[in-house]
C-alpha cells in the first residue's frame, strides 16, 4: 500500500453582508467569509491538503482567483473536482483531521452535519473525518472576530502493489 500525506491551511475575513459557510454548512451568524469563491475557509484547507498529498500545487493555481468562472463559487464543488484529480491517481481517503480557529460562533453544534458533508464530497465514512474547533482565547486577527483560519491533515491511501 502506497500512503501520503498532505496539510492545508487557510485564511479568510469575516465581514458583513455575507453568509457564513463553513464545510459546505451554512452558520447562522451575523458575518460570513469574504473571498472570491463562497470563501469557505474549511473546504479550501481540505481542498489545499488534498492537492499537496497527491503534489498538485494548492487551489490557487487550480482555481486562479483571478478568473470569472469562480467568482462566487460553490467550493463544495471545487473540492468535488480535485477529488477526482485524487481518484485519477488511484487513492482513496485514509483519514481527514480539520481544526477550525475562530472566536465565534460556537461550532460544536454543527460539528456532526460538517462531517456528513465533507464524508459525501470525499466518498467516505464519518468516522474518516475529524473536525475540531478553537478559539485562540481572544488573541491575535481570529481571537479578535476579524477572520476565521482552519487546518487540515490528509492521509490518502492507494491499495495494492507499487
Ligand atoms: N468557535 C469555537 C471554538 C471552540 N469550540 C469548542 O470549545 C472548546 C474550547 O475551546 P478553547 O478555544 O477554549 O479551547 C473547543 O474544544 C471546541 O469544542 C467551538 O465549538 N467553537
Ligand atoms: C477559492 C478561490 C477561487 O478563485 O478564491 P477565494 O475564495 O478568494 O479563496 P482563496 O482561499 O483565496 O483561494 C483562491 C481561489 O482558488
Amino acid at each position: 500500500m502506497t500512503v501520503r500525506v498532505g496539510q492545508g491551511f487557510d485564511v479568510h475575513r469575516l465581514v458583513e453582508g455575507r453568509p457564513l459557510i463553513l464545510g459546505g454548512v451554512t452558520i447562522p451568524y451575523e458575518k460570513g467569509l469574504l473571498g472570491h469563491s463562497d470563501a469557505d475557509v474549511l473546504l479550501h484547507t481540505i481542498s489545499d491538503a488534498a492537492l499537496g498529498a497527491i503534489g498538485e500545487g494548492d487551489i490557487g493555481k487550480h482555481f486562479p482567483d483571478t478568473d470569472p468562472r469562480f467568482k462566487d463559487a460553490d467550493s463544495a464543488k471545487l473540492l468535488e473536482h480535485v477529488w477526482v484529480l485524487v481518484k485519477e491517481r488511484g487513492f482513496t481517503l485514509g483519514n481527514l483531521d480539520c481544526t477550525i480557529i475562530a472566536e465565534r460562533p460556537k461550532m460544536a453544534p454543527h460539528i456532526g452535519v460538517m462531517r456528513e458533508r465533507i464524508a459525501g464530497l470525499l466518498e467516505a465514512e464519518i468516522s474518516q473525518i475529524n473536525v475540531k474547533a478553537t478559539t485562540t482565547e481572544k488573541l491575535g486577527f481570529t481571537g479578535r472576530g476579524e477572520g476565521i483560519a482552519a487546518q487540515a491533515v490528509i492521509l490518502l491511501e492507494r491499495h495494492g502493489e507499487n
